[in-house]
Parts: C-alpha cells; structure tokens; sequence
C-alpha cells in the first residue's frame, strides 16, 4: 500500500517551529512579523483561504491586518494601497490573494509588491532569482510541495519528475525547484501527446493540471512517489460536494507514497506562507539602510 504523507501533520510541525522563531524575533525586535493580506471582491473560496490565513498568524504569533475591497475596486486604487503597504514599517509581508476581479490586471498589481515584502514569491524578481537559483522568496504551494517530496524522498538527484500543468504559481516554479534539487524534470501539460507513456517513466510526478481524476493508476511506475496538488471541487452520485486531486487516488496502490486531497499539498500553502512573512521580516531587519521608505526601522 502507498503511504500518505500527511501535509495537515507536517503544516502543524511547521507551524509549532515557527511559533518559536516567532517569538524569538518579536522578542528582539520588539514588534511581531506582520503579514498585510488584501481581499478584492467576494469570491467564496478567497474568502475562506484569506480568512484561514488570518486565523494561522495568529496561531504562530504573527501580527496580521486585513484589507478588503469590494469587487468594484479599480486597478488604481489597488495600486494606492499596496504603495502604502509597501512603505508601512510595521508590515513586513503582502499577499494579494488570487483570482482579482477581471477589471484588475494581477501581473501589474503583482509587478507593483516591494519585492521584500513579496510573500507569494509572485514579483518578477523572486521569480528570476528562483530561475538563477539566487536566493528570494520562493512561492508557497511550490515550496510546500518540495517539503512534502523531501520528506519522502531526501536525496532527489538524478530522479527523473514529470510536472503537469505550467502555471506561475504551480507548475513552472515546481519545476525550477526540482531542477535546482538535480532532477531531470519535464513539463507537461493535459495535453501533451504520450502524457501517460511520460509519466510511466517518473519517478516523481506532481500533478497540478486541474482536472479530476487526470492522472490514472496505470500512468504511474511501481515505487513512484506522487505530489497531488489539484483541487478540484465535484459532485458525487449521492449528490454531496467533495473535493478531489488531479489523481485518482484509488488506483495508486502500488505507487511509494502520495499527498492526498484535501489534507496534503493545500495546508503546507498557509504554513509556508507564515514561513515566508518570518523570512521577509528577518530579511527587511538585515537590509534596513538600502530602503528609503523605512526610516522606522533603527
Ligand atoms: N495570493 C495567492 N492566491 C492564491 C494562492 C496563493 O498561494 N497565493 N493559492 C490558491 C489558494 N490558496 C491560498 O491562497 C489555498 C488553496 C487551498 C488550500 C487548502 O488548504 N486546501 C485544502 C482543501 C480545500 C478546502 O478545504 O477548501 C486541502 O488541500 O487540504 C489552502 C490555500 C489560489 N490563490
Ligand atoms: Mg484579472
């Protein structure tokens, strides 16, 4: 039988470590990392993951402040306010929480982040410097998926990956990770011609296409591990709400291990966040003289 590797598990060992290095820095700086999160317009889903966001600072002692915006928000006040947030001392990371309405260009408001307060790992910096290998925020779901991997599978070079799905939240920074971990990494999409003929020759995959159930049991080798980062909302036959992965799960028996859904990729994304606001706050302390906005930091 494959074995679970439990994101909900490994989040909570995560966030216990933090609450300490929380502590430790609130206590020497004298003042909490805080993360600003911005909610724009009235999406459910969003909702629920800015709220669950809010609730996990707390948890671990990061400060925290909510801002949100009514569905109608322009582009130009969205743009004010994370002007704002980028020179507030007090806020040490930003996260504008995805999908914006469709009057908002997200690559520009994202563009807009102090790229040291950038927490996703969105801004085009922290995503060239996971591309050179150079050090930078590195963006949440990406890096949880790598703790979920390692954690199973330590030494990854010379495995060989196969990523589906090439988003910039997922996809593409998965794969620079993998690489940088010495993997020999392809990157597909759904439909990419001989797709289960490519992933019978992974030994890792991780699945972020999107589509339920995409991945079937005789697309995976014996001793595979399987990183499931879909989230995928259905109906079942008795006419309840579930939500599923991009694998079907019953079918991956023989595979070593695999992150279920829900319960695997999704809770390392807030824990990891948390991890980066510490890292951003920790960095801003390191690099006060460079920043002409924050004559508060002394
Ligand atoms: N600014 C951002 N926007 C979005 C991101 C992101 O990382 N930054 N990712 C997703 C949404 N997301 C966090 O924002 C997120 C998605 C899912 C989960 C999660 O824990 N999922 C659960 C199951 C789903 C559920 O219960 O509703 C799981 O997999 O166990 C956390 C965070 C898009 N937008
Ligand atoms: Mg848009």
């Amino acid at each position: 039988m494959a074995r679970l590797i439990s994101g909900t598990a490994t989040a909570e060992r995560l966030m216990a470590g933090l609450a300490t290095d929380v502590a430790d820095f609130s206590r020497a700086h004298g003042m909490a990392p805080t993360l600003a999160a911005v909610l724009v317009g009235d999406d459910p889903a969003s909702r629920i993951y800015v709220r669950r966001k809010i609730e996990q600072c707390r948890k671990v002692g990061l400060g925290s402040i909510e801002h949100r915006h009514g569905a109608d928000c322009s582009e130009a006040e969205l743009l004010a306010l994370i002007d704002r947030l980028n020179r507030d001392p007090k806020v040490h990371g930003i996260l504008v929480q995805l999908p914006l309405p469709p009057q908002i260009d997200s690559a520009k408001v994202l563009d807009a982040i102090d790229p040291m307060k950038d927490v996703d790992g969105f801004h085009p910096v922290n995503v060239g410097r996971l591309s050179t290998g150079t050090g930078g925020l590195i963006p949440c779901t990406p890096m949880g998926c790598m703790m979920l991997l390692q954690s199973e599978l330590p030494e990854l070079r010379g495995k060989s990956a196969v990523v589906i799905g090439k988003s910039n939240i997922v996809g593409k920074p998965v794969a620079l990770l993998l690489l940088e971990q010495g993997c020999t990494v392809t990157v597909c999409n759904r439909h990419t011609v001989n797709l289960p003929d490519l992933c019978r020759q992974a030994d890792i995959i991780v699945a972020a296409a999107g589509r339920a159930g995409l991945v079937r049991g005789d697309w995976v080798k014996p001793g595979a591990v399987i990183i499931d980062v879909g989230i995928n909302r259905i109906v079942g036959p008795d006419g309840k709400g579930g939500i599923v992965g991009d694998v079907t799960a019953e079918e991956i028996g023989h595979a070593a291990a695999f992150t279920p859904v829900p319960g695997g990729v999704g809770p390392m994304t807030i824990a990891c966040l948390l991890l980066n606001t510490l890292q951003a706050a920790r960095a801003l302390r390191a690099a006060p003289d460079i920043r002409i906005s924050d004559a508060a930091y002394s």
